[in-house]
């Protein structure tokens, strides 16, 4: 089992740009990215390729094949998946809620495809025992498209339930969740920047310029 996390640094996380600034939205996703690997390490995984934009963007340090592609997100994936002959997960690298027992809980069904979906329709893993006979197609309800492709493939699907594993963070809203369940790098980011203010709704992020940011 190897683990392919695609990446691209520049500009990343575009809407969240309402409560940090470029700077921080690169330096966030860095750490994310951090969180990501850490995790799948500690899941066993030895061979973990970050599929990114720009070699640059990626810490020397980090134990990692890096595979640099320019190509949009679908068509970098689809080239990687082409290229490997082993199974394979593919973890996005706004996961910083997902903890190794997911990990490893994952890898262990014994379906050709397991897919975690992501929030508002997306996925935020996907693991595919042959990679060379399957595509992504990510964007919009990448959710139904992928369950679709492993259908049209003749693969057997799991749908993995997990609310660390399913919450990626895109969205001001969704650095509540961080804050309240988050325990790395990148919660601890957040956590110098930002408070929060419960009342009797949902919980809402305050930033330390008093911006609400769920408003
Ligand atoms: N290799 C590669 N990875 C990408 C590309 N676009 C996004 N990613 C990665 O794909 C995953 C999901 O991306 P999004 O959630 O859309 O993140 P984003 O593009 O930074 O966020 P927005 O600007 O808010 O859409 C993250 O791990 C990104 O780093 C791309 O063009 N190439
Ligand atoms: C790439 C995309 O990510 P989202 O924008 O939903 O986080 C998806 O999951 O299809």
């Amino acid at each position: 089992m190897r683990a392919v996390i695609p990446y691209k640094k520049e500009n990343a996380k575009s809407r969240l740009s309402s409560v940090l600034d470029l700077h921080e939205r690169e330096e966030f996703v860095e750490l994310m990215l951090k969180d990501v690997f850490n995790t799948l390490r500690s899941a066993g995984i030895e061979n973990i390729d970050v599929l990114t934009t720009s070699r640059a963007s990626i810490a020397p340090d980090l134990d990692v094949g890096i595979i640099e592609n320019e190509k949009g997100l679908n068509e970098a994936i689809n080239q990687y998946l082409a290229s490997i002959d082993e199974p394979v997960l593919i973890a996005m690298a706004d996961l910083p809620l997902l903890a190794p027992c997911q990990v490893m809980d994952i890898t262990e069904k014994q379906t050709d495809v397991v897919i975690v979906p992501g929030k508002g329709g997306g996925t935020n893993i996907i693991r595919i025992m042959q990679p060379s006979r399957f595509h992504v197609k990510y964007y919009g309800s990448s959710f139904l498209n992928h369950y679709a492709i492993a259908q049209e493939c003749g693969m057997s699907v799991h749908v993995y339930d997990s609310f660390r594993a399913s919450t990626d963070i895109d969205e001001p809203q969704d650095l509540v969740e961080l804050l309240v369940h988050g325990s790395g790098l990148a919660k601890e980011y957040i956590k110098e920047r930002f408070s929060m203010r419960s009342g009797k709704g949902r919980v809402a992020i305050l930033s330390d310029t008093c911006r609400i940011a769920s408003e």
